[in-house]
């Protein structure tokens, strides 16, 4: 496959080399510890995985070892909500940067209980809560998707961080009980939170990462399996969310250093689109004060310069 930037340009090459730069510098950040069982991550795993079209995952580092997945399971939730729930999701949740660290509560107020847009953690909750409405085992349905994306079986949730999620997760509960009280929650509080914890708490791999997001690289179309995941128009649009939520607070920057839609989660995954190209995944866990992974997030900036891979 050949870029805009240098054409000769090896992409296994390049992510080798980037993958190298990003481990020979000091670790900076700080691994999550506000779910504990996270704290337990080993801060120099270091992975990279670029997913083409064509069906090549090109990898370097630790791009086959499982992590937690955590917000990015953000991005799977919300796509199966588009499929269930056409036009009218978008009543319920907004489409709006929010400017305010991921699990923030004051604008929810402000706002009425419609959380700014689907990838800040009230967002998350109510798409959960269109889940919980819309299938009869919707942590099953959400593990057979992502499998099914995946091309691999192997994914799966990790017990121990599902508890630790579940025993600390009072700021996501409150964000929950705020939406109820505005009436923009339709099932019981628990149920959406267990969900939700659930699907954060699914482990995948870059490789696994990569080659699962491809249909928004490919206007909806997984290019692997052939199956139409979304419309053109909605793997627009969530590319679109993507551009300027994905990075929570910090997706003004990404998009001014970098210019990719992607999503980052806490436990030190990034995943980047490239449209009509692939997708990239990165991984490690230190994150710095915006809950993104400090050598992801300079692993990604750097392949995406090397290759002139902007959307912009
Ligand atoms: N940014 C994240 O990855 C946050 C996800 C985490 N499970 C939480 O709800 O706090």
């Amino acid at each position: 496959m050949q870029f805009l930037a240098d054409a000769d340009l090896s992409l296994p090459q390049a992510l080798r080399d980037i993958h190298r730069l990003a481990v020979e510098q000091p670790i900076e950040g700080k691994v999550a510890d506000y779910i504990p069982a996270l704290a337990t991550a080993d801060a120099i795993r270091c992975g990279i995985a670029f997913a083409t079209l064509d069906g090549e995952v090109h990898t370097a580092g630790d791009a086959e070892l499982p992590f937690s997945i955590q917000s990015i399971s953000k991005v799977f939730g919300l796509v199966l909500a588009m499929q269930r729930m056409g036009d009218g999701l978008w009543r319920r949740v907004g489409m709006e940067p929010s400017g305010q660290p991921f699990n923030s509560i004051v604008q929810l107020e402000w706002e009425h209980g419609i959380p700014r847009n689907p990838f800040i953690n009230a967002g998350a909750i109510l798409v959960a809560d269109t889940l919980v409405a819309h299938f009869s085992s919707s942590r099953q349905a959400f593990l057979s998707f992502v499998r099914r994306l995946a091309g691999s079986e192997y994914c799966d949730v990790n017990d121990e961080v599902l508890a630790s999620e579940t025993r600390h997760g009072s700021r996501n509960a409150a964000l929950a009980y705020l939406m109820k009280s505005f009436g923009n929650l339709e099932a019981e509080v628990d149920e959406v939170l267990a969900h939700y914890f659930f699907q954060c708490s699914v482990e995948m791999s870059c490789k696994e990462l990569a080659t699962s997001l491809l249909f928004l690289a490919n206007q909806g179309m997984h290019p692997i399996t052939g199956e139409k995941v979304t419309s053109p128009r909605d793997a627009h649009r969530v590319n679109a969310i993507l551009s300027t939520s994905g990075m929570y607070d910090q997706s003004g920057q990404f998009a001014f250093a970098v210019g990719l839609p992607a999503k980052s989660g806490v436990g030190g995954g990034i995943v980047a689109i490239v449209p009509g190209h692939g997708v990239i995944a990165a991984w490690s866990p230190p994150l710095n004060r915006h809950g993104n992974s400090t050598r992801g997030l300079s692993m990604i900036t750097e392949l995406a310069s090397r290759l002139g891979l902007s959307i912009f």
